[in-house]
Formats: structure tokens, C-alpha cells, sequence
């Protein structure tokens, strides 16, 4: 039997579709629209593809987009003023710097220059903190768009075997920390992890955040196990032409899809899930900024 295959940019049109609904009582009843800002420093050609889509998302479910462009040189000076207006801007409720920053600028530094109430990324030292005892925080989008789309499929996930391959800041560990949350019983495995293909034999939920292409194979799932694949890899693929390339998981999906009893695909899986999740973060923290109810379904 094959997997059922968990479709990513369904369950994320149906997450900004709630997002929408959302956006549309606030201005209605409230007066009020959400609004993200999104800065981008240089020109990272995939990043500016993420960034452009960012903003034709957050117009399309009624937000107000602010979008901030800086040349690749741009000093750490320039960008922390800028961050410093955005946090002060009673019109900006989320804000966000694109990663990977250019490297003469200190992610860190960076990162915790934003105001924790606007961090729609979830990455400043804050809300790791908060995330990490179990507080209410903003959450990680990727990490949360996994977390949805576990909870839709099993329901709860409370006592089940998960791993997360990877322990990167943004997927692995706030990943790991949410499942945890949820009552799962859960291995960090990484590049130093002993007997690795044994580790993931023995997870009902695997989540690969890894960043190398097709890196799990089919052999290494248990039979019946949830995949969830983080990974976005750009792969050479001669068999459609010199110079085509084409994009792969962390897992290998043909054997995973044979073995697993839900997975998600490269492209059209998680990846849509992220700027879902972005949007819904930024309406939960307009709601919060505006001492609201919070919308239900959409944070963690
Ligand atoms: N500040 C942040 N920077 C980055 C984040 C982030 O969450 N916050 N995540 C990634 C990039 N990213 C959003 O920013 C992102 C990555 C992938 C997708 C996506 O929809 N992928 C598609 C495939 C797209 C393609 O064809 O290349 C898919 O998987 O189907 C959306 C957003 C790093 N930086």
C-alpha cells in the first residue's frame, strides 16, 4: 500500500482562506488590518522569490504588505535603525528579515532587534524561551505548518515515537520543542547521531529538516509511519534536459511513499505551509497587540 499523500498547498489555501476570514472581522468590526513588513537585504535570488510571494500573499488575504528592499552592503547600523522604525510603527504588527542574512551582518544581533510582539518568525531569544517552557509565544512557521498538518492527520499525536532529524534554530529544535508540547516522545537525531537508520526505524513520526538531498531512504521508515519532509533541495536533473534542475526532499521519496502511511511532497508539502503559518502569525499578533481573542486553530 501506498502512502497518503498530505497536500501542503491545499491544507495551506485553506489555512489563508481562515486567515482572510479573519483579516476581514477585524477591519469590519475592529478597524483595524493587520499589516507585515518584510525586509530583505541583497539580492538572494530565492530569497526574492520568498519575499515577493510573502507580499502578494499578505495583499491577496487583506493585509497591508510593507516590503523593505537594502542593498547587499547595507550596514548593521542602517538595518537596526530601520527594524527600530518598524517596531515603533503602530501600522506594523509582524516584521521580518529574510534569511540568510549577507554574512558581514550579525543574525543574532539582528534577529533580537525586533520587538518579540512583532517576531512573526519566531526567532527571537523570547519566544524561543517562551516556546521552550511551554508559554504562549509566536511559533516558527515551518515548525508550525508541520504541527498543523500532524494534528489534521492523526488527530493527536500525544504518545507517539517522533524524530526529528536535523537541530537547526529555526526547523529542528522548535520542531522537536513543539512535539513535545504535544505529548510526543521525541529524538533529536543529527549528523553525529549513532546507528541513525535504527533511531528512525523506531519513530511513528519522522521529520526530516536536514538539508541534504534524498538523504532517507525507503528501508529507514517504519511501516505505516508519518513523513514530514522539510527539506528543499535543488538537484541536477539531466534526465529533462542539460543544465534542468530539479527540487528533492531530505527524504527519497519513491521508496518513502512505498513504505510510509503519510507523506509529504517536494515540492507542494511543507514549503506552502511556511508563509500560511507567516500570515496566520501575523494576525495572531495583531490580535494580541490589540488585546483580542485570538483566532482559534491558528498558533500552536
Ligand atoms: N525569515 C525567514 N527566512 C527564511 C524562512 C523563514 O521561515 N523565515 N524560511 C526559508 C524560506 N521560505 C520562507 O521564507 C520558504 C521556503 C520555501 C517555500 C515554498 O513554498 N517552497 C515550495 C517550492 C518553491 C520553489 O519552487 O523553489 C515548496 O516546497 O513547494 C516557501 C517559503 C528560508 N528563509
Amino acid at each position: 500500500m501506498t502512502a497518503t499523500v498530505i497536500d501542503g498547498k491545499e491544507f495551506a489555501a485553506r489555512v489563508r482562506a481562515k486567515v482572510a476570514g479573519h483579516v476581514t472581522r477585524l477591519k469590519d468590526e475592529n478597524g483595524i488590518t493587520p499589516g507585515l513588513a518584510v525586509v530583505l537585504v541583497g539580492e538572494d535570488p530565492a530569497s526574492q522569490v520568498y519575499v515577493r510571494s510573502k507580499g502578494k500573499m499578505t495583499v491577496e488575504v487583506g493585509m497591508n504588505s510593507f516590503e523593505h528592499k537594502l542593498e547587499v552592503n547595507t550596514s548593521e547600523e542602517d538595518l537596526l535603525a530601520l527594524i527600530e522604525k518598524l517596531n515603533n510603527d503602530p501600522a506594523v504588527h509582524g516584521i521580518l528579515c529574510q534569511l540568510p542574512l549577507p554574512k558581514h551582518l550579525d543574525e543574532d544581533l539582528i534577529i533580537n532587534s525586533i520587538s518579540p510582539a512583532k517576531d512573526v518568525d519566531g526567532f527571537h531569544i523570547s519566544n524561543v524561551g517562551l516556546l521552550g517552557t511551554g508559554q504562549k509565544s509566536m511559533v516558527p512557521c515551518t515548525p508550525l505548518g508541520c504541527l498543523m498538518m500532524l494534528r489534521d492527520h492523526h488527530g493527536s499525536i500525544s504518545g507517539m515515537n517522533a524524530v526529528v532529524i536535523g537541530r537547526s534554530n529555526i526547523v529542528g529544535k522548535p520542531m522537536a520543542q513543539l512535539l513535545l508540547n504535544d505529548s510526543a516522545t521525541v529524538t533529536i537525531a543529527h549528523s553525529r547521531t549513532k546507528d541513525l537508520a535504527d533511531v528512525v526505524r523506531a519513530a511513528d513520526i519522522v521529520v526530516a529538516a536536514v538539508g541534504r538531498p534524498e538523504m532517507v531512504p525507503g528501508d529507514w521508515i517504519k511501516q505505516g509511519a508519518t513523513v514530514i519532509d522539510v527539506g528543499i533541495n535543488r538537484i541536477d536533473a539531466p534526465e529533462k534536459g542539460e543544465g534542468k534542475t530539479r527540487l528533492v526532499g531530505d527524504v527519497d521519496y519513491a521508496s518513502c511513499v512505498e513504505v510510509a502511511g503519510a507523506i509529504t511532497p517536494v515540492p507542494g508539502g511543507v514549503g506552502p505551509m511556511t508563509i500560511a503559518c507567516l500570515l496566520a502569525n501575523t494576525v495572531t499578533a495583531c490580535c494580541r497587540a490589540n488585546g483580542l481573542a485570538e483566532p482559534e486553530g491558528l498558533t500552536a
